[in-house]
């Protein structure tokens, strides 16, 4: 990990007295030590006495961090403050509890501190069309600021998602083949960032089956629940394209190289009990209780208490997060010359002859 410069740790230091709302006592407890362990390096002052109890936690939490780099401390440092100003950022003014806001190809609501975000194409399978990502980043905007504290992402119809939306490669602007490759690969990145980067818990609630893009992303969920009827496909190189949504670093991680190279070399597609015990998906349920049984796991989870929830996806992502940046960069600059192969654009081209034939 790159620790944050000097000049990181005092932006963060000054913007903590912006905070809003109290983070709680484990919260300050980790910012105190990270604080010490960053300024004054690992921990070296007698342990308090038995009775002082508040001088025993602070001393216990910063002793907790060993022998952590003061570079190192002042990123975490850097990245817990971040992660408590996203959270709890201004309540969106147009999503009050059970409302709805607008967009063409998402259904967004916020009730009982779950905000969903459903894709709406579902004559397209939901394949995600270039307004369509533009829309889901700002909906994972606006919910990793609002007051709820799960965010859960589903589809309408049948599928859960096809993709994307191979129409995408067809509108060529004015600069030609080279720009298109270009804009695409800028949209893709900060698709991916938005996921990257999304502050709190993130459930993938897959309806139906599920293609592309929206499989590859499920590495930067924490949850992925699914019906018996889900299928998981990555047919990469059937399209004469490369893996995205950093799969080429979360799905060995999650399930070796081998059962990944099948799925993102070899086009495999997984059943719903197979991508489970491969590891991308957390728990299969049958199509006729899977919409009950998941919503009971979701209002309890959207019980527990927003900070911690929070700080908790901090911990256990955090570590990684600077290398899942350096990979997606690199996903995307991979991708934006298989765009312009001939291998890519002849699958393309096969797709809509063999539509075009029916
Ligand atoms: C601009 C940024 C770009 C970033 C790109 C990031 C890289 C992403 C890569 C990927 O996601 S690769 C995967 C791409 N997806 C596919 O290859 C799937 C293609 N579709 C299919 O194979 C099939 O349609 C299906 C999903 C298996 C469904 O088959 P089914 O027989 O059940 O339904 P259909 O009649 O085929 O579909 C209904 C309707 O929907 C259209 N459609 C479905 N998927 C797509 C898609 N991905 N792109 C465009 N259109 C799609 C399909 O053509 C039908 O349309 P109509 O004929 O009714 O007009």
């Amino acid at each position: 990990m790159m620790g944050a410069t000097v000049e990181q740790f005092n932006c963060a230091k000054s913007q903590m007295g912006t905070l809003k709302k109290d983070p709680g006592n484990e919260a300050k407890l980790k910012i105190y030590a990270l604080f010490k362990q960053a300024t004054q390096g690992p921990c070296n002052t007698p342990k308090p006495g038995m009775l002082d109890y508040v001088g025993k936690a602070k001393w216990d939490a910063w002793k907790s961090l060993g022998s952590v780099s003061q570079e190192d401390a002042r990123q975490q440092y850097v990245d817990l403050i971040d992660s408590l100003l996203a959270a709890e950022g201004p309540v969106v003014a147009a999503q009050p509890t059970g409302s709805a806001a607008t967009f063409d190809t998402l259904l967004v609501s916020t009730e009982d501190n779950v905000t969903t975000i459903r894709f709406n194409r579902p004559q397209k399978k939901n394949a995600i069309t270039v307004e369509m990502y533009n829309e889901i980043i700002k909906a994972l905007e606006e919910s990793g600021k609002d007051d709820s504290v799960i965010t859960v992402i589903t589809g309408s119809g049948d599928f859960y998602c096809s993709g994307n939306d191979l129409t995408n490669f067809t509108k060529i602007p004015e600069g030609g083949m080279q720009q298109m490759a270009k804009d695409a690969g800028e949209l893709l990145r900060e698709f991916v960032k938005a996921f990257i980067d999304f502050p709190k818990p993130l459930i993938a609630v897959i309806n139906g089956p599920a293609v592309g893009v929206s499989v590859t992303l499920l590495g930067l969920f924490e949850v992925v629940y699914a019906t018996e009827r889900a299928t998981f496909h990555t047919p990469f190189s059937q399209l004469g394209q490369s893996p995205e949504g950093c799969s080429s670093y979360t799905f060995p991680k999650m399930m070796g190289n081998a059962k990944a190279s099948e799925m993102l070399l070899f086009n495999k597609k997984l059943t719903a009990t197979q991508a489970c015990a491969q590891g991308l998906v957390t728990e299969v349920f049958p199509d006729s209780s899977f919409q009950t049984e998941v919503a009971t796991r979701l209002k309890a989870y959207a019980k527990l208490p927003r900070n911690s929830l929070t700080l908790s996806k901090q911990l256990i992502r955090g570590t990684e997060k600077e290398r899942l940046h350096t990979v997606n960069d690199q996903e995307v600059e991979r991708l934006v010359e298989r765009w312009l192969s001939d291998e890519c654009m002849q699958a393309i081209v096969s797709f809509f002859q063999a539509k075009a034939k029916l």
